[in-house]
C-alpha cells in the first residue's frame, strides 16, 4: 500500500539524552497503524517530530509525497495531517459546541479567516461551521452534551471531543496521543468503536501511541515497536507479542505486552 506519511532518518536529543535516534517509520494509507514501547523508548518524541511540535536534529518527514519536515503544525493540518491536542484550560470553559466551531480556526491559523471577506461572507461562513460541528457532534454521540463546558466532561468524553475537533477540518491521517488514557472501560469501547468507523466509513488513517494493549489489539494494524529511541520491529500485533525481543524490551514494565 502507497504511504501516507513517510517518515525516515528522525533523530532528536535533548542534552546528552538521544530521545529519537535514526528512525523510521511508515504509515499505510487506510490503516489503523499503532506505535507501542516502553516507557522513555521515545513515543512522544516521535510523535512531536512527526507533528511538527518540535524540530528534528536530522531526518525527513514526507506527507503524501510532499517533504513537510520544515512546516509549522498548521501548516501540516492545513495540507491534512492532524494530531489530536489534551484540551487547554481554557478551552475547559467552553461548550462542547464552541470548542468544536472554534476548532477550525485554530488549527488552520489566522489565515483561515481572509481579511477581505464581507461580514454576509463570514455569516456563511459561520453557518457553514455550525453545520458541520452539529454532524460532527452526531458521528462523535457528542450531540446531547453540546452546551455542556469541556471543564465538566469526563475523562473519556474529552478524548471524544479531542478526536471530534480534528473532524471539524477535512484530513486524511489522525495522530492519536493516547486516546485511552484516562478513560473508563465503557467510554472505551465506544472510543474505538468510534475510532474504527472513521477509519472504515470516513476514510481516516491513523498513527496512534497508546499503552492499552487491549485497545492496540483491537485496532492496530500493523504495529510498530519502538525501544531506546529506534525502530525495533513491526507487524500484526499478535505476531509482535509472541516476538521474544519486544517481550525483552518490555520486561521490568509494568505494562504488559
Ligand atoms: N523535553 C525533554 N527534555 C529532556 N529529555 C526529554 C524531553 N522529552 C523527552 N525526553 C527524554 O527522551 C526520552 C524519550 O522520552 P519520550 O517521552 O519520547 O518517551 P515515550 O516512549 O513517549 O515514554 P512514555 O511511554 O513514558 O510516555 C526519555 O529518556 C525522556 O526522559
Amino acid at each position: 500500500m502507497t504511504p501516507i506519511l513517510h517518515a525516515t532518518g528522525m533523530s532528536r536529543s535533548f542534552g546528552g539524552v538521544h530521545a529519537v535516534r535514526d528512525m523510521s517509520l511508515e504509515v499505510a494509507k487506510g490503516s489503523i497503524t499503532g506505535l507501542i514501547g516502553p516507557n522513555g523508548a521515545g513515543k512522544s518524541t516521535l510523535f512531536n517530530l512527526l507533528s511538527g511540535v518540535i524540530k528534528p536534529d536530522g531526518g525527513t518527514v514526507v506527507f503524501n509525497g510532499r517533504d513537510v519536515t520544515s512546516l509549522a503544525p498548521w501548516k501540516r493540518a492545513r495540507l491534512g495531517m492532524i494530531r489530536t491536542f489534551q484540551l487547554a484550560r481554557e478551552f475547559q470553559r467552553m461548550t462542547v459546541l464552541e470548542n468544536l466551531m472554534l476548532a477550525p480556526q485554530l488549527q488552520l491559523g489566522e489565515t483561515f479567516w481572509p481579511n477581505f471577506l464581507t461580514p454576509g461572507k463570514v455569516r456563511q461562513q459561520e453557518a457553514e461551521i455550525y453545520e458541520k460541528a452539529c454532524e460532527v457532534m452526531e458521528i462523535a454521540l457528542l450531540a446531547k452534551l453540546r452546551d455542556t463546558y469541556a471543564g465538566d466532561l469526563s475523562g473519556g468524553q474529552k478524548k471524544l471531543l479531542e478526536l471530534a475537533r480534528t473532524l471539524m477540518i477535512d484530513c486524511d491521517l489522525i495522530l492519536l496521543d493516547e486516546p485511552g488514557a484516562g478513560v473508563n472501560p465503557a467510554l472505551m469501547q465506544t472510543l474505538t468503536d468510534m475510532i474504527r468507523r472513521l477509519n472504515r466509513d470516513h476514510g481516516k488513517t491513523f498513527l496512534v501511541v497508546e499503552h492499552d494493549m487491549d485497545m492496540i489489539a483491537q485496532l492496530c494494524d500493523p504495529v510498530v515497536v519502538m525501544t531506546q529511541g529506534g525502530y525495533l520491529t513491526s507487524g500484526p500485533f499478535e505476531e509482535i507479542r509472541q516476538n521474544p525481543a519486544v517481550i525483552e524490551a518490555y520486561l521490568g514494565e509494568t505494562a504488559d505486552v
